[in-house]
């Protein structure tokens, strides 16, 4: 378990990177750590492994500041972006090295290479591993002490989609393993898939601490699916109702798509029931359409931008990332 407590960190110079921000990540749970670009998660993330001193507040690891742990390698398995790995030795050598200092079991490495997918590549030197590799290294590190926590720092980074998939399965078996799991990702289309509790930051201070659920219930539905296997019946009386409305002076619009589902902004779910009941119109589908993790985040994240270029892009042509200008 992760508790952050009321964290502030003024670097020198009153940069202000973290505002006072208090959450906590439970065992069983993936907890996904989302913010714009410079809202302050490197600096958290830094504090909590220990790397960063905070202004004021404190991080406790399972209860206790993780400078406390007599094993703090089976404590907290931290993959952050800065890797300080030998990169002439091979991957299998690197982690014994590692094992052995901290006093962890010999098998432990062969029981973490299996498991981030390396038990191939095991005799590879580090600098011959593409970047995807090399995070799988970062990943085998975090996971040598068998830790009770792990701390993800944009670990889909340099994977290809298959290894986001396989990423996203070693998170979930994390946490149902029965872990704390605390990721960060731009990748917010992949955190809505992977998360089940969101913590969010802007600016140094905490937006919101909350389930998927409830984050993307905080902004409106974005319309409604409506099907009817009368597809022809359906679209005259999704256009009487649009008629009906826009005399009113009210904005209605409605799409079809290819299997012949309505997608219809500016009616009411109540409205377009009733009407159909009347009309003895057989309605299979009339739900609303959430709005996706990415829009939820633009939205509530919107005033708490550091960089204005913030855009979304499509990565790779397929997964929705938020992207900004940098440092
Ligand atoms: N060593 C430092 N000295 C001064 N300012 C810093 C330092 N490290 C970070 N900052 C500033 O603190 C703020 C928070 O940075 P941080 O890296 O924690 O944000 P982030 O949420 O991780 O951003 P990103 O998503 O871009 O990595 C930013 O404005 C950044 O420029």
């Amino acid at each position: 378990m992760l508790e952050v407590q009321d964290l502030r960190k003024t670097y020198r110079g009153g940069k202000v990177a973290v505002d006072g921000v208090s959450f906590v990540a439970r065992p069983g749970q993936v907890t996904g750590f989302l913010g714009p670009n410079g809202a302050g998660k490197t600096t958290t993330m830094r504090a909590i492994a220990g790397l960063e001193r905070p202004t004021s507040g404190r991080v406790l690891v399972d209860g206790r500041p993780f400078a406390e742990h007599a094993a703090p390698m089976s404590t907290l398995g931290v993959l952050l972006e800065a890797k300080a790995v030998h990169p002439g030795r091979s991957v299998r050598r690197h982690l014994q090295a590692l094992a052995a200092t901290c006093g962890i079991p010999p098998h432990q490495v062969d029981d973490v290479l299996h498991l981030v997918g390396l038990a191939e590549s095991a005799d590879t030197r580090i600098r011959g591993l593409s970047l995807g590799m090399g995070q799988r290294v970062g990943l085998a590190t975090a996971l040598l002490g068998n830790p009770s926590t792990v701390m993800l720092d944009e670990p889909l980074n340099g994977l290809d989609p298959e290894g986001v998939r396989w990423m996203r399965h070693l998170m979930r078996t994390l946490a149902a393993q029965g872990r704390t799991v605390f990721v960060s990702s731009h990748l917010l289309s992949e955190m809505a898939q992977t998360a089940d509790h969101l913590i969010v930051i802007g600016r140094g201070r905490l937006i919101a601490d909350e389930s998927l659920d409830a984050f993307l219930a905080r902004v409106e539905t974005v319309g409604l699916t409506v099907y009817s296997p009368d597809v022809e019946h359906l679209a005259a009386l999704l256009r009487r109702l649009a008629g009906e409305a826009s005399a009113r002076g009210e904005q209605v619009d409605i799409t079809e798509d290819a299997d012949g589902r309505f997608h219809v902004e500016g009616l009411s779910a109540e409205l377009i029931g009733e009407a159909a009941v009347e009309a003895r119109l057989r309605v299979h589908q009339l739900s609303p359409v959430r709005a996706s993790l990415e829009e939820a985040f633009m939205q509530l994240t919107s005033s708490d931008v550091q960089y204005r270029s913030t855009t979304l892009t499509l990565e790779g042509g397929a997964t929705p990332t938020l992207t900004g200008a940098g440092r």
